[in-house]
This record gives structure tokens, sequence and C-alpha cells, in this order.
């Protein structure tokens, strides 16, 4: 696997990085995907909202974990993006999933007025909740949360126990670390109560042609993990885990 952040050779257009990355997109999903990129970007100037300004970075990291989860999300979800800083994942969702209602929590109130505005300029129907996501529960419902960078599987088990009759199920879009986040909520005994799936694992970087052939990008099937689980197979790679209350999704 390649990393595209040491290749300066490579062509920076959004076209060229889909591409690389194997991902098919039609204009009228492209067009306010790279919109989106574009604004971002011209924000990011003003307040720190993302790292990822190239191309490849915004295509391989933050398009390829909103593809994943856009399709593990049901028709007619409604969905609340916890933590949504820039937008990742839940505008590229609300583009690529229009049947679903996304909803954004961000606590830090200059970036929930930056995700107004670019919700307002992309034409999205989507809420932006100034507040702790996790306050939003006491007051809506939602039947999936998403989440990516935010905090660790024992911070969000902590976070949402006193509401869970808000939601059905938390998918949380996780690097390589997860492994060890899940440890740390065994140790602490906070995942007793739920059900732990890694519904999709996608390889980091640009897949090659031996990720293609083993199908390493592939749904998990919607097997619960047991403590003693080998999940020395997913090393390395992208997942997106979620979690239930026990026997929820069985
Ligand atoms: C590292 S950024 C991640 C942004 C984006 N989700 C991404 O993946 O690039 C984390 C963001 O979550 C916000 N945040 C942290 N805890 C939160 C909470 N409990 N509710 C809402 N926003 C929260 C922070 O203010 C910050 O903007």
């Amino acid at each position: 696997m390649t990393d595209p952040t040491e290749n300066n050779d490579l062509e920076d257009t959004f076209e060229s990085a889909l591409l690389r990355y194997g991902m098919q997109l039609d204009e009228p999903l492209a067009e306010p995907l790279r919109r989106y990129a574009e604004l971002m970007w011209k924000f990011n100037e003003q307040l720190n909202l993302t790292r990822h300004t190239t191309w490849d970075l915004y295509v391989g990291r933050d398009l390829r974990d909103c593809l994943q989860l856009a399709h593990l999300i049901q028709p007619d979800e409604a969905v609340l993006d916890l933590g949504s800083g820039n937008g990742v994942p839940g505008i590229p969702l609300a583009i690529l999933r229009p049947d679903v209602d996304v909803s954004l929590a961000e606590s830090v109130g200059k970036r929930a007025k930056v995700l107004d505005e670019l919700v307002t300029e992309l034409n999205l129907s989507v809420p932006v909740y100034a507040s702790r996501g996790e306050h939003l529960l006491e007051d809506f419902r939602f039947t999936t949360i998403v989440s990516r960078a935010v905090g660790s599987l024992m911070k969000f088990c902590k976070w949402v126990e006193p509401h869970w009759s808000s939601f059905d199920r938390l998918l949380l879009v996780k690097g390589p670390r997860w492994v060890e986040e899940r440890a740390e909520a065994r140790h602490y005994g906070v995942l007793k109560e739920f059900d732990l799936r890694v519904l999709a694992s996608y390889p980091l970087g640009i897949p090659t042609a031996e990720d293609e052939e083993s199908g390493a990008a592939a749904d998990r099937g919607d097997e619960v993990l047991d403590d003693d689980d080998d999940v020395s197979d997913l090393e390395g790679q992208g997942v997106i885990l979620q979690l239930s209350r026990k026997g929820r999704f069985a």
C-alpha cells in the first residue's frame, strides 16, 4: 500500500485523486463534494478546521470514510454527526444520501457557525446544533449517531450511557488504534451492556491490486465481537464500529 502524502509526483486534482483511490462518483454527487472541500479550505484560512488540505488527503481520508459509512445507513434514517468539526462525516453523508436526515452537533460555537455557513452555501437541509451532542439527546431522537475523531470508545460509552433510549446505535469511524480503545473499554467494564461489531474494514492509503482482489475493503457482516476474538486480520485498516445495546441488532 502506498502513502499518497509521500509521493510528490502525484497530480493533485479531485479527479485524479478519485481515480487513484478507485472511487467512482457521478457528477451530481462529485460536484457538491468538490465544492464542499473548496469551501472548507476557504474557511480554514480563518479557523482551524482541517489538516487535510490536498485533494489526496480529502479523498483518501475524508471521502473514503464517508463513502464507507454511507453504505451502512438504512433508508430514511435520522442521523446525528456528533463532533462534526469541519463537517466530516455529516456533510458528505448528507450529499451522498439525500434520503437520510442528517443533523450536525458541534460544541465549539465558532465551528458550528462555519458549519451553518457551509450547509447554507451547499444548499443542504441539515440542522446544525452548537451544542455537545450528548446534550441534544435529552430533547431529540436519532436512529444512528455517527462520529469520527472525537473520542475513544470508552469516552463514547460514558457520554451516551444515560441516553440510549434516544438512539439505536453508534457508528464510529476509527483508525487502527481502535483495538487498544477496545481493550481499554473492556478493562474498565464499560462494554458489558453492549454489542460491538466491525461493520466495515478497509485499507488506508491507495488500494493495491491485491487489496482489490482480496476484497480488503469489505463489509464484515454483523458478527458480534467476543472478548477473545482475534482481530489481527484487521491490522492497519480503517474500520467502522457499531455499538448497540445487547441483542438490539440480533
Ligand atoms: C478532531 S475534531 C474532528 C472533526 C471531524 N469529525 C473529523 O473527523 O474531521 C473533533 C470535534 O469534535 C468537537 N467535540 C468534541 N466533543 C464533542 C461533543 N461531546 N459534542 C459535540 N462536539 C464535540 C470538537 O469541538 C471538535 O470540533
